[in-house]
């Protein structure tokens, strides 16, 4: 199976793969979008985006693809723990103090304000398209009194050298992947990173009608159905115009949901099931001990 992913090599959502496929061919990407156009294009089976951390929120522009721009189900989740380090090229290690700019995703820059605030105070950050990216960047420019923040896999793959480990602010530091598809993977629901199946419903309100909102969390709240994430983001189409992704914690069933989604069409709101889908959680500890392998063979590929 070819899968694509947040590229270059060595990225978070890398090791979200290696640790859910170790057997398949990956593709890296340079940018989500391009993740999103080759599975429209049928070059990858499937496709393994960020979108979301548990410290900076949702990665928007995934949350933008999904909704304005493909048609395309999310039939799965990985979340994975995302541990942030600070790295220099080795020729400047002794003197990484000086570093004058520093690079890296804007997300994993966020997560680490604290580090940057107390050590790096005031020095220059860049966001790239991924963490790996910058370090990548840095290997490519010795000359440059520069860093990155990326994880440690990124280190090894192009010969950084760790300056400061764990600069991430909070130690709960995680990120959902999405795994997107046009077809579905058969689950093993036995390994045990499976942790449930969730649904991601979007849901466009009526303009200007008061309590709207309350009347649509009681579809949900009347049924017992748990939401784990509620979250609006612009229409695009004028000021003021918003819509909503809300995450239940269930499978979709031929009741429940259902009843939600017609029960939502009759107050005149539109409503799209963006996936319903299982999630694994990762754990650095379990991926190290089981190795990358039997991950796999316990994940989507058993
Ligand atoms: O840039 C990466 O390595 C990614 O995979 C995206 C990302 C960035 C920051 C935290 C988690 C994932």
């Amino acid at each position: 199976m070819m899968i694509g992913f947040l590229g270059p090599k060595a990225t978070f959502t890398d090791i979200a793969v290696r640790e859910m496929f170790s057997m398949d061919v990956t593709v890296p990407y340079s940018t989500i979008p391009d993740c999103f156009d080759a599975l429209m294009r049928d070059e990858i089976e499937l496709a393994v985006v960020p979108l979301e951390n548990a410290l900076e929120g949702s990665v928007n522009i995934t949350l933008d693809y999904l909704v304005h721009e493909v048609d395309l189900p999310i039939i799965g989740e990985i979340i994975s723990p995302i541990r942030q380090h600070f790295m220099v090229h080795p020729e400047n290690e002794v003197l990484w103090k000086e570093t004058s700019i520093i690079y890296s995703h804007s997300h994993a820059i966020a997560q680490c304000h604290k580090f940057l605030h107390k050590e790096l105070k005031g020095i220059r950050c860049e966001s790239t398209t991924s963490t790996a990216a910058a370090a990548q960047y840095i290997k490519e420019h010795p000359e440059l009194k520069a860093g990155a923040i990326a994880n440690e896999l990124a280190a090894k793959e192009y010969g950084l050298s760790i300056v400061r480990e764990d600069i991430h602010d909070v130690h709960y530091n995680h990120t959902r992947f999405i795994i997107l598809s046009k077809t579905r993977l058969p689950v093993n629901k036995n390994q045990p990173s499976f942790k449930g199946y969730k649904t991601t419903v979007m849901v466009t309100l009526p303009a200007d009608r008061a309590g709207a909102l309350h009347q649509v969390l009681s579809a949900f709240a009347w049924r017992k159905l748990n939401l784990s994430k509620i979250e609006s983001r612009p229409m695009k189409t004028g000021l003021g115009n918003y819509f909503f992704i809300i995450d239940v914690d269930m499978k979709q069933d031929d009741v429940l949901i259902p009843g939600v989604v017609a029960e939502l069409e009759a107050l005149d709101c539109k409503v799209k099931i963006l996936g319903s889908y299982p999630f694994f959680q990762l754990g650095l500890e379990e991926a190290l001990t089981n190795g990358m392998t039997e991950m796999a063979n316990r994940g989507f590929n058993g």
